[in-house]
């Protein structure tokens, strides 16, 4: 069970009023909290006599979600109480949530200028997409994505070293796990057909990544410009449909690193684009440290 503001507010409120920290213990793991985090929290909360701002309660949620941030997917992106988060210099905005599978859509996570230089570095070094083969781990051309791309290592430049920390500052991962950023250009009939990011661990050609750099949780969509028509990155087992508009970026997971489980509910696709053209950026992350 995640540690949210509501809990915060629900423990404060409950000790305020004269209730058992015992009591609120029990009534947390009977929530499915485990006895340790319950004991902890209250006993936190109880020890302050104080009136609770909400500032105070982001910093006990913080505090605390960090004690169990690695244990399950769930507790990726602690902060989005607010509908703002403030990483470096960026604003970054919470424009829209679902809690179950988790998706996130955030605006200004890259700002215009840093897209438009994004996109001049990478139309030097383009190249047809590849997928990786399932049968044998080879990277292939495929028919199902008509896109043009390249990627950066992780900070391999000054613009990358600061992306990359924001980037894994949002996801709340260690820079480490995040794979380098793919861009991808989509012209005109450019697509994505529908797939999962996560790799297939019954496939043979899987076998080699996963060892070395583990399965994939996490995945950060960034569009890089306005398209005039067509490209929405498209989630058919949710009937989600996201926009693109430049510098904004669709968040979603798919790894329960408890339970091990995949969602096959993350597929989506990205969808032909009409008018224009369309460049994205994205980031995997995976569940351990990422080697090449
Ligand atoms: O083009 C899109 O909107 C989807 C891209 C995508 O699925 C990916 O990069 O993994
Ligand atoms: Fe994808």
């Amino acid at each position: 069970m995640k540690l949210t503001f509501d809990w915060i507010d629900w423990i404060k409120t409950n000790i305020d009023a004269g209730c058992l920290p015992e009591d609120l213990i029990n009534k947390m793991i009977q929530n499915g909290f485990s006895f340790d985090l319950a004991c902890a929290v209250v006993t936190h909360i109880a020890q302050d006599k104080q009136s609770l701002t909400k500032q105070d309660a982001s910093k006990i949620l913080e505090k605390f979600s960090l004690n169990t941030k690695t244990t399950s997917t769930e507790q990726i992106l602690p902060k989005e109480i607010s509908n703002q988060i403030h990483i470096q210099q960026q604003q970054i905005k919470v424009a829209m949530k679902l809690d179950d599978p988790k998706v996130v859509l955030f605006h200004d996570v890259l700002t215009a200028q840093e897209c438009d230089e994004i996109i001049l570095l990478s139309q030097e070094k383009m190249q047809r997409s590849r997928v990786v083969d399932p049968h044998t781990g080879q990277h292939v051309l495929n028919p199902n994505r008509t896109s043009e791309g390249t990627y950066f290592k992780v900070c391999e430049n000054e613009l990358f070293t600061r992306v990359d920390h924001r980037l894994a500052e949002l996801m709340n991962v260690p820079l480490e796990h995040g794979e380098g950023c793919q861009i991808l250009k989509y012209g005109i009939g450019g697509e994505y057909r529908p797939h999962f990011d996560y790799f297939d661990p019954n496939k043979k050609g899987t076998a080699e990544t996963l060892a070395r750099s583990g399965q994939r949780i996490s995945t950060l969509i960034m569009y890089l410009n306005d398209v005039e028509e067509g490209g929405a990155t498209y989630f058919p087992e949710l009937g989600i449909h996201v926009m693109p508009v430049k510098g904004s970026a669709v968040y979603f997971e798919y790894y329960n690193t408890e339970t091990k489980t995949l969602d096959p509910r993350s597929l989506h696709a990205g969808m032909p684009v009409v008018k224009g053209e369309k460049w994205i950026m994205t980031k995997w992350v995976r569940d351990q440290q990422y080697s090449t």
